[in-house]
């Protein structure tokens, strides 16, 4: 069932771009292919997202919901992706959800066994938003290799919440919510350390950003788009114009709510 941001709940949508209802507080769920973010979201919502050994299962934006100390939380599945540039239709998608669907905290699911190379799109996301809380998966399958996370040192590195989990094991996940809880209702803010670039690349940052928010006035990060301009990435640009000034909206399937 394909729902576009309009037509998810009787309630209405109060923004074109915008999922979220008054009560209710969208969580977006990313990482790199293969790394648990679909059994992150069974566990979580009790749906049955694709699960399986290999990268790629989830290629659109799945919706779901979990309740937690009351408040509701929809939560979005986002198709596997290693970086935010836009090389391929998945990082598109999870791209544009995060840029435009406006989500409340955005959970970007690390493995634990290979934590460098998943910490590439942990950076890219704490570009974009501040509201970031790191997940740290397959803890289980680190352990076995010998492999320790000093998991309140990253924090402290990074200026964002760090959980460690087993998913499929639904160890952690309470700590998760717990966090994910205390991110979007502002009771956590997060601090991310941003990545600093050559001093060119931030001279040209300087110049461009400001005139970025003078157009965008605060919708995006005007450094990120600053950084994509200096990149040469053209598909932000169009996603801009079709999310912020055309009629495009979120694409989105899974559940509904039974009482909307
Ligand atoms: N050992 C172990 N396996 C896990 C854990 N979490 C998930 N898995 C397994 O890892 C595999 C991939 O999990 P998925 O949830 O499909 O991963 P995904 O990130 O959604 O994958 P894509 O949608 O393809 O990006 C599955 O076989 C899961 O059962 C965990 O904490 N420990
Ligand atoms: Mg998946």
């Amino acid at each position: 069932m394909g729902l576009t941001c309009q037509s998810c709940g009787r309630r209405g949508l109060k923004k074109r771009f915008n999922i979220k209802c008054n009560d209710e507080f969208v969580i977006a769920l990313a990482g790199n292919p293969n790394v648990g973010k679909s059994t992150v979201f069974n566990a979580l919502t009790g749906l049955k997202q694709h699960t399986g050994n290999w990268p790629g299962k989830t290629v659109v934006n799945t919706r779901g919901h979990f309740y937690f100390k009351n408040k509701k939380f929809v939560l979005m599945d986002l198709p596997g992706t290693y970086s935010l540039l836009a090389n391929s239709v998945e990082e598109e998608v999870a791209r544009d959800f995060i840029c435009f669907g406006k989500p409340d905290a955005t959970i970007v699911v690390a493995d634990a066994t290979c934590l460098e190379r998943n910490l590439n799109l942990v950076l890219q996301v704490m570009e974009l938003t501040d509201n970031v809380i790191l997940c740290i998966n397959l803890i289980d399958e680190a352990e076995r290799k010998g492999i320790f996370i000093d998991i309140k040192y990253l924090e402290k590195e990074l200026g964002v919440p760090v959980v460690a989990t087993v998913a499929r094991e639904g160890k952690g996940l309470n700590n998760l919510m717990e966090r994910v809880y205390n991110v979007a209702l502002g009771i956590e803010i997060p601090n991310p350390k941003k990545v600093i670039y050559s001093p060119d690349i931030e001279k040209a940052v300087e110049k461009i950003a400001p005139k970025i928010d003078e157009i965008l006035k605060g919708k995006l990060s005007s450094r990120w788009v600053a950084l994509r301009i200096i990149d040469g990435d053209k598909s932000i640009l169009n996603s801009i114009n079709e999310y912020i000034y055309g009629k495009k909206t979120i694409e989105i399937v899974g559940s509904r709510d039974i009482h909307d």
